[in-house]
């Protein structure tokens, strides 16, 4: 749907951080919205500073918006996780305010997955050691230690669209696949579901993790786990950096309990790319760093930029919610020669009968609503010369938190 806003679209504002893909940019750019895009994230306080006028905020997963940024952010619409994860966000605070959060929930699992198989292969060979002796002029030609994947076990922790992804790639190089998950999980090919975390520790080869970060997970691969699993295990963590202990994943490398680990992501991760970043990893024994880098694929970039600007820009233009993580999920065709008001609002009872109490008065074509915990969001078309009156009246009402109207 192609309609005017109330408010002119080359006057909505939309600050983009961390690098999105110039495909997001442009479909922005194509609706007439202003768009600044900015390659690092941002701390607090100058997000706090450039929030203010802005509707539109996009970011990835490093930029934390806390619920002080969104007290400062009067005008802002919506938010886009241009990314999996939206752990960054406080989803609570930001529904409380009637702002949806949108994020691409599938576009970078297979860069992540591949990154996962390259990584197995990688340690299994112990070629990022081999690499960095050639670069000091080393040859150091030996077998010991080095082995196919093929026939060797893999244990998923999150069997969910990475997890199962990468589940059946392995299987296609031979590895027999185990997995664990809260949720009951189809498995995939011939792989097998492991009746707890345990169970699945002490019989793997290789383990990698593919949870979010909650406070379930928040810590989960500590001392006693790393224990658990059988000596000259590999472990690889591509999911978030607060899910594995560091101190004791350091420990267990230099110990030789295990043989090696791939680590993308970090429990602190700097705002942008810098020379000085440091983690108690360096220099660990056949321990491959990688910089957040599992979703960075042009493939998976760009993707993630037209799904999420697609997504926003629907609500903008028609007040779909759907693909929200955070809000009621709303869609309505649109009703010819009508107004459309979009109302949210706080979810109490007796708001449906105010507002319909208000609509009841006048021709209304069409109608949707949806709630969650804290909130509703209503959808109406209406007769296009009682709008204004009719958005007047509904943002009055003392539930309320925002009233648009498309024409
Ligand atoms: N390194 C990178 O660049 C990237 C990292 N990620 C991270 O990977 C995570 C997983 O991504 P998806 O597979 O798309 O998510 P998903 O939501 O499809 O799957 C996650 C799975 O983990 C399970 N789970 C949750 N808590 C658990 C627990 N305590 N123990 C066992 N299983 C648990 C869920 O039930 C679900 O099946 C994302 O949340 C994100 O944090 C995602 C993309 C790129
Ligand atoms: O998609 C995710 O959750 C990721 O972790 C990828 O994050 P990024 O877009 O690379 O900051």
């Amino acid at each position: 749907m192609d309609t005017t806003t109330s408010f002119p679209k080359d006057k909505i504002k939309i600050l983009l951080l961390e690098n999105i893909h110039s495909a997001a940019i442009k479909q922005f750019n194509d609706q007439g919205f202003q768009v600044e895009s900015i390659s690092s994230s941002l701390p607090e306080e100058k997000i706090i500073e450039k929030i203010k006028d802005v509707h539109v905020l996009g970011l990835r997963s490093k930029t934390k918006v806390t619920e002080k940024i969104l007290d400062a952010a009067n005008r802002l619409l919506a938010i886009g996780c241009f990314c999996i994860g939206t752990d960054q966000v406080d989803l609570h605070a930001a529904e409380k305010r009637g702002i949806p959060v949108f994020n691409s929930p599938f576009c970078n699992s297979r860069s992540v997955a591949e990154l996962i198989i390259a990584e197995i292969i990688i340690l299994s060979r112990k070629l990022g050691d081999r690499s960095k002796e050639m670069h000091e002029k080393k040859w150091r030609k030996e077998s010991k230690a080095c082995h196919e994947i093929r026939g060797k076990s893999l244990g998923i922790i999150g069997y969910g669209h990475i997890g199962s992804q990468l589940s059946v790639l392995a299987e296609a190089m031979g590895m027999s696949v185990s997995y664990y998950d809260i949720a009951r999980r189809l498995p995939l090919g011939n792989s097998k579901m492991c009746p707890d975390l345990k169970s699945l520790l002490e019989s793997n080869n290789f383990i990698t993790l593919h949870v979010p970060d909650t406070e379930l997970t928040r810590g989960m691969i500590g001392e006693e786990e790393i224990n658990t699993m059988k000596k000259g295990t590999y472990l690889l963590n591509a999911s978030r950096g607060k899910v594995v202990q560091i101190p004791h994943l350091a420990a267990a490398l230099r110990s030789g309990h295990l043989a090696g680990c791939a680590v993308d992501v970090y429990p602190s991760e700097p705002e942008a790319n810098c020379d000085d970043w440091e983690t108690e990893l360096q220099g660990c024994p056949n321990t491959i760093l990688t910089p957040h880098i599992g979703g960075s694929t042009e493939e998976a970039q760009e993707a993630i930029g037209l799904e999420v600007s697609d997504l926003i820009i629907s609500f903008i233009n028609s007040g779909a919610s759907a693909g929200s993580v955070n809000f009621p999920e709303v869609t309505m065709p649109y009703s010819p020669s009508t107004h459309r008001i979009l109302n949210i609002h706080n979810n109490k009872p007796g708001v449906l009968r105010d507002i319909n109490n208000i609509l009841s008065e006048f021709n209304v074509s069409g109608q949707v609503l949806s709630t969650r915990k804290q909130i509703g969001y209503i959808i109406a078309d209406v007769d296009s010369k009682a709008s204004k009156e009719i958005k007047k009246k509904i943002s009055d009402l003392p539930n309320s938190i925002r009233t648009r109207i498309l024409y």
